[in-house]
Formats: C-alpha cells, structure tokens, sequence
C-alpha cells in the first residue's frame, strides 16, 4: 500500500439491509486531501460513510481505510479503526450534562487513555486548534451552534485520526458560521489529516472550491462540477 493512501475502495457495492445502494464503487483518498461529497437525498452518502468507519461491512469488492482491510475487519477491530477516524455529523451529539473538558475526557477515558496530565494537554491541544481553549469549562447550552461544532471537530481530532469524516456538519448553522467550520476543516486538511464532508450545501462547495464526488443512480462519479 502506498504510503500516502487512507482510503482505497475499489469494486465495492454498498448494501443497506438487501438494497443495493452504491455499485461497483471506486475511491481513492490520500492524506490531505480534502473532498466534497454530494448527492441527493437517499443516494447512499452516508452509507458511502458507513462502509469507511465499519458500520456497514464490504460483501464485494476490497477496501481498505486507514490500515485496515476492510472486507475482513472483525467486531474487535471496530474500536481500533475508529480510533484513526474522526467522525462529524450535523447534531452534535455532545453529552448535555458535561462541560467541554468533561466530554472530551470521557472519549479519552473510552479510547485508552489512562494519565491525567497528558489528557489534560491534549484537551488544551484540541480546543486550541479549533479556537476554544477559554471555553474548557462551559456546558453545552452555554456555546453557540457554531462552537459546540468546534467542540465536536476538537473530540474527533483527540486520537489524531488520519482522516475526518463528517456528514452534514453545517447542516444546523447560519451561512457565516458554516463558512468558518470549513475554514476550519479545511486548515485540518492542509496539517496532513484528510477531510470528507457529505452536504446539499452548494453555496459553500463553491466559497471553497476542491475535489467533488457524487452518489447518483447508484453510481459514485468522481471530479464532479457543480458549475
Ligand atoms: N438502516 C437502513 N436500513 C435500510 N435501508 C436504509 C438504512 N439506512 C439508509 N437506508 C436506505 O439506503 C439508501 C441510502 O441512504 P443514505 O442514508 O446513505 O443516503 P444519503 O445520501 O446519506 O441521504 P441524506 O442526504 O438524506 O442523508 C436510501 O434508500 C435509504 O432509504
């Protein structure tokens, strides 16, 4: 495997129970790269998603993400592969009872991390870089949309994950906000993690023009143009 390469798919078909959602489907993804990934509504996005970080399993095709062969990952794995993934969707899913420190602490504590003065640095690592380390000690419901966003893109970034996939993570805020949550995801990008957004957001596809794929008729279409 080249060692560039995250993501390698090649002939994968995408089942949703007995439905065939996505054929014959070929992607490449390498470090730093940042991509696009639209389609209508039911055209198998987040499936495509799912197939990357184990929730749906390859019964044809190969695949390969983050060093894991993924036609052959056991229920072990999952933990582990998912590790190596961020993972953005567009409600929060931040738990409403702790602060920021507490919810970031708890993904720590359930991914292995056990010494208390090197939770804490990677705390003050994460929220420096999405721009909150002076809201360590909010609560959710004391952030805007747009922050409790950062606060989510901070927890996938916890494990320093290879690559961040993130399904419709401006789907809940204003154009201004949505514009810099892919600023921010975007400088991620460009520090050497890979980034896939799934959105319906055409007006922010074309702000931050890059790399296009799109679920149609079954299909994944590579270097789409959204004109
Ligand atoms: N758990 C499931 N069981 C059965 N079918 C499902 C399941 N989840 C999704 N599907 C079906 O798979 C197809 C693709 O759905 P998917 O959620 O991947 O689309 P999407 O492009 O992400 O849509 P959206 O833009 O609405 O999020 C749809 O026909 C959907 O009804």
């Amino acid at each position: 495997m080249i060692e560039n390469t995250i993501v390698k798919l090649n002939g994968v078909d995408i089942f949703q129970q007995k439905h065939l959602v996505l054929s014959n489907v070929n992607l490449h993804i390498d470090k730093g790269d940042f991509i696009w990934l639209i389609g209508q509504t039911g055209s198998g996005k987040s499936s495509l998603l799912k197939i990357l970080y184990g929730d749906l399993y390859i019964s044809s095709g190969s695949g390969y993400a983050v060093g894991y062969a993924l036609g052959k990952l056991a229920d072990k794995d999952i933990p582990f592969l998912r590790r190596k993934l961020g993972i953005v969707f567009q409600d929060f899913q931040l738990l409403t009872d702790r602060s920021v420190e507490q919810n970031l602490q708890f993904v720590m504590r359930a991914t292995g991390w056990t010494d208390k003065k090197q939770i804490a640095d990677r705390i003050l690592d994460v929220l420096e870089k999405v721009g909150l380390r002076s809201k360590l000690k909010k609560m959710p419901h004391e952030l805007s949309g747009g922050e409790q966003q950062r606060v989510v893109i901070a927890r996938a970034l916890l494990n320093n994950p290879e690559i961040i996939l993130a399904d419709e993570p401006t789907g809940n805020l204003d154009p201004d906000t949505s514009e810099e949550i892919v600023l921010l995801l975007k400088q991620i990008s460009l520090s050497g993690t890979a980034v896939v957004v799934a959105t319906h957001d055409y007006h922010i596809i074309r702000t931050f023009p890059s790399r296009i794929i799109k679920c149609e008729n079954g299909r994944v279409l590579e270097d789409v143009n959204i004109g």
